[in-house]
């Protein structure tokens, strides 16, 4: 897991370095700038283009003085460098590579307002005004500048972080800073690029190393891990030799409804192919035909409205929610099933039950798993500005319900007991379709089937949902649950 550090804990990280390795403040910058202009030119490479460097006094400033530097050396000749003159303070960096620019061909143009800032001709920009140590919004000069280079219309590359742009902590509604085609930030990502309203401030990102002191960063306390394959590869465990299916767990997977019938084939399929040893749908009389045309090495337990489920011991894992529907009958049963003490892993229409029966919260089984999307998540814990204000209290109704809960997202965030997020990086939009919850939610309870601890089932479904996603989208515009189910198997065995 790569521990994802607060932009204090960063400025911590680069101060260790400094002493440790040792090495100078102003050579941490030039590596820094280095990483930087090696990214760069993986994605630009006709020098013929022209660049304009938009330099704030601080250390972003600095970076960017030094990527001109390099840039000029790399055969870009003709590149502008913008001195952002708005603050009166300067960074010791700052006016170190100031001094060594001097010497140098770039053109130089002091803005001290926004407005001796004419016309913007070069064809790609690099925004290097104010970076991590951006302490509140952009208002006055700042404000006029960045919007300025967002109308230019040209391809922004961001140093670090996007002018204007919070690394960590709630976003405020409006954004009003830099609209960067590409963020290439230093050793970590920030953890906002995860929430959902960074894509207004940064269409893509990618991280590169300067050389700050890994084993330091990943010992400090944080909130916030992302997931990495190297995890997965660790959690996973082979098939044994001799083992046979009461090895694997058996599922049940509740779910289903007249109209709704293929939630329920979905899960269930992706729970056969996720490898519980044994699958059980509990659907509707009317799916019977459907489910065992389909999924032929599926039971069933058919659903009416007097259902209990006899014995919920002898399931290793209970999922209940996909295309249930709402009804008094649907909420009887995932009520009686709260009392059984069993964990539960609880999507759709279970959360949405929950959602109208608050009262059942606090009687969750503990280790029990949630898997909301944003609507779900609203509707059981009440409206939420921003998706900062949503997680804060995602971590904290984990911690306090002793249960895991799966926030989906283009990166979903599992929520644990212990109050850490654990932040999945696979997925695609290309899986933006009906059907792909009800695949996850099987997923899951597979892994727990087969006895992974309820964190560890959680975080596996998601990486391998998610990656499966992934390669099935590398020729695809679009991929349907129908392909992902079947998809898992292989994507796990590519992994062990
Ligand atoms: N050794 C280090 O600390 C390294 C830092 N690096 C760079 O340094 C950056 C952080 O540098 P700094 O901490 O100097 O901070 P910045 O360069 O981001 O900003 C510095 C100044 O901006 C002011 N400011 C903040 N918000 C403002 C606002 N809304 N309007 C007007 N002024 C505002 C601050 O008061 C401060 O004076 C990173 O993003 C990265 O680019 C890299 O060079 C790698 C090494």
């Amino acid at each position: 897991m790569q521990t994802l550090l607060t932009s204090a804990q960063m400025r911590k990280a680069d101060e260790f370095t400094i002493e440790h390795l040792p090495i100078a403040s102003i050579d941490l910058m030039e590596k820094a700038a280095r990483a930087f202009v090696h990214c760069f030119l993986r994605n630009e490479f006709d020098t013929n283009k022209s660049i304009a460097i938009f330099c704030g006094k601080g250390n972003n400033g600095g970076d960017g003085l030094a990527i001109a530097h390099l840039l000029l050396h790399n055969g870009y000749s003709n590149i502008k460098v913008y001195l952002v003159n708005f603050s009166d303070k300067q960074s010791l960096d700052y006016a170190i590579n100031l001094q060594r620019l001097e010497e140098s061909r770039c053109k130089k143009i002091v803005l001290n307002t926004a407005a001796d800032l004419k016309s913007i001709k070069s064809d790609i920009i690099i925004d290097a005004i104010l970076g991590s140590g951006l302490n509140k919004p952009l208002e006055g000069e700042y404000a006029v500048l960045v919007d300025h280079i967002n109308q230019s219309k040209k391809r922004v590359y961001a140093v670090d972080v996007p002018t204007g742009f919070f690394a960590e902590g709630k976003l405020p509604k409006e954004y009003n800073g830099i609209k960067a085609l590409k963020t290439i930030c230093f050793q970590r990502p920030k953890i906002n690029f995860f929430m959902p309203e960074s894509a207004l401030a940064t269409a893509q990102f990618e991280v590169v190393a300067i050389g700050l002191d890994e084993a330091f960063i990943q010992k400090q306390t944080a909130d916030f891990y992302l997931i990495e394959e190297d995890d997965i590869k660790q959690i996973l465990q082979p098939r044994k030799l001799f083992s046979h299916k009461g090895t694997y767990g058996h599922a049940l997977i509740i779910a289903g409804n007249t109209d709704t019938m293929g939630a329920a084939l979905l899960s269930a399929m992706a729970c056969l192919h996720t490898g519980a040893g044994l699958t059980t749908a509990c659907i509707p009389p009317s799916g019977l035909v459907a489910l065992n045309t389909r999924l032929p090495e599926v039971m069933s337990l058919p659903r009416d409205e007097y259902t209990k489920i006899e014995n919920p011991e002898k399931y290793q894992a209970i999922a209940i929610g996909p295309g249930l529907g709402v009804s008094n009958e649907n909420e009887r049963l995932l009520e009686h099933l709260i009392t059984t003490n069993q964990p539960l892993i609880i999507d759709a229409d279970g959360l949405n039950i929950l959602a109208e029966r608050q009262d059942l919260l606090s009687k969750l089984p503990a280790h029990s798993l949630l898997t909301p999307h944003m609507k779900e998540f609203d509707r059981l814990f009440g409206a939420h500005e921003s998706w900062w204000e949503r997680l804060q209290t995602a971590k904290e109704q984990a911690v306090k319900l002793k249960i895991v809960i799966v926030l989906k997202n283009q990166y979903t965030f599992v929520c644990s007991s212990e109050g850490k997020v654990y932040i999945n990086p696979t997925g695609n939009p290309a899986m933006a379709q009906g059907g792909m919850g009800d695949v996850l939610t099987g997923v899951i309870a597979a892994f727990l089937a087969q006895k992974y601890a309820t964190i560890d089932a959680a975080i596996l479904g998601c990486y391998v949902h998610g990656k499966t996603g992934d390669q099935l989208a590398k020729d695809k515009y679009v991929v349907t649950a129908s392909e992902v189910a079947p998809g898992i198997a292989s994507t796990i065995h590519e992994l062990m």
